[in-house]
């Protein structure tokens, strides 16, 4: 490349945090030195490590001389930032503070993205610097950029996907065994997938951060983590997971985030994540353990589908790697990469504007007239039956049925009034559950 005389030739890392993706980062950095100053112009040199406690043991990758508990003064002299601490403090504090010193920064850490991105996003821009982040949505798989720069000539109407790997883990491993939900967990973070502290993934608050960006940069909105509606995946049993096969489906953790319509019929939008029956046939049943998939729609460009790992020290700093890469060359080259981009600044709409087919699966008295009674209430509501499977619980005087509706797509405030009528009718024993089915 041809290089102009004021270019630097060289230019200071410094890495925060030095867990599962920062070891990773620094083993590319050292492995690829040579190939990444090629592809950059000029080259990376890692100047420092912050880390918490210096007498921590690490990969030897790592060279110990590098190490800094210090990661204000770290930052004061870099180029580039690359933030893997996660959290919101000092995370962000550090990511002003660099910023404040003309560095570009480059974060995977998506829960400080969904607090506090426009802020971030603001800061940078002031100053004339980038900030990268692809690692924090769905890993490796280049999501980020697609939406944000690829599609930027489109209209994105929907995007939807697994954005999770430990939930898509867990949920596998309770399909594919039969296992419940405690023994799915337990074998996930056995395996290194879940953390010690499962709370944000079997929750769905991280997976909710990821639909809070990918729906900002869809939908040129701000969306925060808390205008995501959210539900986890804590609540689901192995007769759930059982269900959803006999009745064609899979169950998977789905961030959905779409264009939609609010009550005076002003354009909006939706962003919730929920455990969702996916059609057997559906590609998204298909991704197995703990692998994400990203679905975009498109006015123009029509769909789009993406697929890999989305968590992993090694994936994740693929993802890394490739922004840093990009905000050496702005700094090689000149120029700089996209802004925040919010301008169209749609309302976010509250989660009773959803639409969407369900499967209802309740529990009742297995005798003549309860199908009738059932069908009736859904009916008052205007909610149509797509289909119906009655399958015997118990015979005799005390006879039970396991009841299992699916609906037509209706509003979710009209299925919500539905099933509260259902659960009050007599011979109802109990709804069991309401899943929204893709
Ligand atoms: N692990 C993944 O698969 C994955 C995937 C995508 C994004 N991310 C994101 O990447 C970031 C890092 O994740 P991770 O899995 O490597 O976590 P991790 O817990 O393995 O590593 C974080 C490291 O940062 C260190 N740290 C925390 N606070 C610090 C401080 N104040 N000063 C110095 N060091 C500090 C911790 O001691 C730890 O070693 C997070 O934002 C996470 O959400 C992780
Ligand atoms: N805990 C996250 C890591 C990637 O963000 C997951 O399981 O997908
Ligand atoms: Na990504």
């Amino acid at each position: 490349m041809v290089l102009s005389p004021d270019a630097p030739s060289v230019l200071r890392i410094a890495v925060l945090g030095c867990g599962v993706v920062g070891t990773e980062v620094v083993r590319r950095l050292v492995t690829e030195a040579d190939e990444l100053a090629a592809r950059t112009g000029a080259k990376l040199e890692l100047v420092g490590v912050a880390v918490r406690s210096l007498d921590a043991e690490r990969d030897p990758v790592v060279d110990r001389a590098l190490l800094t508990t210090d990661a204000e003064a770290l930052v004061a002299r870099a180029d580039v930032v690359v933030e893997l601490m996660g959290g919101i403090e000092p995370a962000r504090s550090l990511v002003l503070r660099a910023v404040e010193h003309g560095a570009s920064v480059v974060t995977a850490n998506k829960a400080l993205l969904a607090q506090d991105g426009p802020a971030l996003y603001q800061a940078a821009d002031a100053a004339g610097v980038d900030l990268y982040f692809e690692a924090a949505v769905a890993g490796a798989i280049p999501i980020v950029r697609p939406v944000r720069e690829s599609l930027a000539g489109d209209t994105v109407q929907r995007v939807l996907g697994i954005v999770n790997g430990t939930t898509n883990y867990v949920l596998d491993s309770m399909t594919t065994t039969g296992d419940g939900l405690d023994e799915a967990v337990a074998e996930a973070q056995a395996l290194g997938y879940a953390e010690a502290d499962p709370t944000a993934d079997v929750e769905g608050y991280d997976a909710a951060a990821k639909a809070a960006i990918l729906a900002s940069l869809a939908f040129h909105t701000r969306v925060a983590l808390d205008d995501v509606e959210r539900a986890g995946i804590t609540g689901l049993t192995a007769q759930d997971v059982e269900w959803a096969g006999r009745t064609g489906h899979v169950l998977k953790l789905l961030a959905v985030a779409e264009r939609a319509q609010g009550d005076d019929g002003t354009a909006g939008v939706l962003v919730r994540v929920q455990p969702t029956l996916v059609p057997a046939e559906h590609p998204l049943a298909g991704v197995r353990q703990a692998f994400n998939a990203v679905f975009v729609e498109a006015e123009a460009a029509g769909e789009l589908m993406f697929y890999g790992r989305g968590a992993g020290g090694a994936p994740t700093a693929s993802a890394v790697l490739g922004d840093l890469v990009s905000v050496a060359r702005h700094r090689v080259l000149g120029g700089k990469g996209p802004v925040e981009s919010s301008h169209a600044d749609l309302p976010v709409l509250d989660a009773g504007h959803a639409r969407s087919r369900y499967q209802v699966r309740l529990e009742v008295d297995d005798r003549p007239g309860v199908l009738a009674r059932v069908a009736h209430a859904l009916a008052d509501q205007h909610v149509s039956i797509e289909s119906v499977r009655q399958t015997p619980r118990a015979t005799g005087d005390d006879a039970s049925a396991t009841l299992v509706i699916t609906t037509h797509t209706a509003p979710v405030r009209a299925l919500r009034t539905t099933v509260d009528a259902v659960a009050a009718l007599d011979v109802v024993r109990r709804v069991v559950s309401v899943l929204p089915v893709l």
